[in-house]
């Protein structure tokens, strides 16, 4: 029996990503989180999500609760609470608001599911898992985000269309922060098996361009379209799978990094990561020097702001 948990079910993402969780094999409930005074549009979007689970032949249970006592018995519990940023703001614009609202939910998590796997979502998505691992008082393996994981699906497809290949025959990752100093591991990067840099084309590769396309995707697409939905809900499934199947999945995830990248670390942020039922381990690698120092200037802006964060929190605590 599995039970996933969505908190933040009515929004956006939420919604969309409870349809698409409720589809995966071995997920028996699919309960539906939001706070008090939501509880109509909980219930209707349960009545949605069993129609739609009886339209696709599935049996799995659609929940829904105000409560965060109901969070017990979870396996996983995906966080998508919180504020989404507007056209012309950054995600970190969003810490202190969103750290605001994640800090007391990790703390019911804590609570009432200490034993559960927590995914976050809300943005600045490193800042607030970091946010997440020290308000629940769960163990790091416990604690990880979607980092920069849809950020390497982004690039993947771009290389996949440049080299006219399909998409499964690219390997590729984006590691560090969810954001403006994301950093492409193109020593990492193979076509078919092949390192890209042993391909002809690889001299024409539009990298630059590339990048910048995959660090301007969230932001074109809240500025025509006003959130994204689909890319971030189906990448979540992805991760929701890994861990129901203990798939053992080496994805590029946010997670607690201590030495793991040359001794970088002590923050949460996107790195390759193994992930299965106990949760997320981040895996020991080592990359070039251009690849380190992009890698060690994102850790440092990442930890600063988690630390600046860290300690508003503690003023507004301390100040009741
Ligand atoms: N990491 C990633 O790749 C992605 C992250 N996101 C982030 O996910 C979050 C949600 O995005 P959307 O679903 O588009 O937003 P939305 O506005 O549609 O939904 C927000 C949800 O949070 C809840 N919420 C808002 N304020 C709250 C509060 N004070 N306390 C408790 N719950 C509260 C709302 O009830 C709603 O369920 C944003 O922070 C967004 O930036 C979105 C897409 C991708
Ligand atoms: O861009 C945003 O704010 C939402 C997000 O993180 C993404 O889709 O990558």
């Amino acid at each position: 029996m599995s039970k996933v948990t969505i908190i933040g079910a009515t929004g956006r993402l939420g919604s969309f990503a409870s349809h698409a969780i409720s589809g995966i094999p071995h997920v028996d409930e699919v309960m539906l989180a939001g706070r008090p005074g939501r509880e109509k549009s909980l219930m209707a979007l349960s009545h949605d999500l069993t129609d739609s689970c009886a339209a696709r032949g599935t049996g799995t249970k659609i929940t829904w609760s105000t409560s965060p006592a109901d969070y017990a018995g979870s396996d996983v519990i995906v966080v998508t609470s919180g504020v989404p940023r507007k056209e012309g703001q950054d995600r970190t614009d969003l810490a202190l608001e969103n750290a605001r609202i994640i800090a007391p939910i990790a703390e019911q998590i804590g609570k009432y599911a200490p034993d559960a796997i927590i995914l976050m979502i809300t943005n600045p998505v490193d800042v607030m898992t970091a946010v997440a691992l020290r308000y629940s008082g769960m163990e790091p393996r416990q604690v990880f985000g979607l980092g920069t994981h849809l950020d390497s699906m982004r690039l993947k497809v771009l290389i996949a269309r440049y080299f006219q290949v399909h998409v499964s025959e690219v390997h590729t990752r984006i590691i560090g922060e969810h954001g403006e100093s994301m950093v492409p591991l193109w020593s990492a990067t193979t076509i078919g098996g092949i390192r890209i840099s042993n391909l002809p084309a690889f001299s024409d590769l539009p990298m630059d361009e590339m990048v910048d396309r995959v660090k301007n995707s969230g932001s074109f697409i809240i500025k025509n379209s006003g959130a994204t939905v689909y890319g971030p809900g189906d990448a979540i499934a992805t991760l929701v799978q890994t861990i129901i199947g203990n798939e053992n999945r080496i994805l590029t995830v946010s997670s607690y990094v201590r030495s793991e990248v040359h001794d970088i670390g002590d923050t949460c942020i996107g790195v390759p990561a193994r992930i299965n039922r106990e949760g997320v381990v981040p895996v020991s690698i080592r990359i070039e020097d251009a690849e380190l120092a992009a890698f060690g200037a994102s850790v440092e802006k990442i930890r600063a702001l988690t630390r600046n964060i860290f300690e508003k929190m503690d003023e507004l605590r301390s100040s009741g």
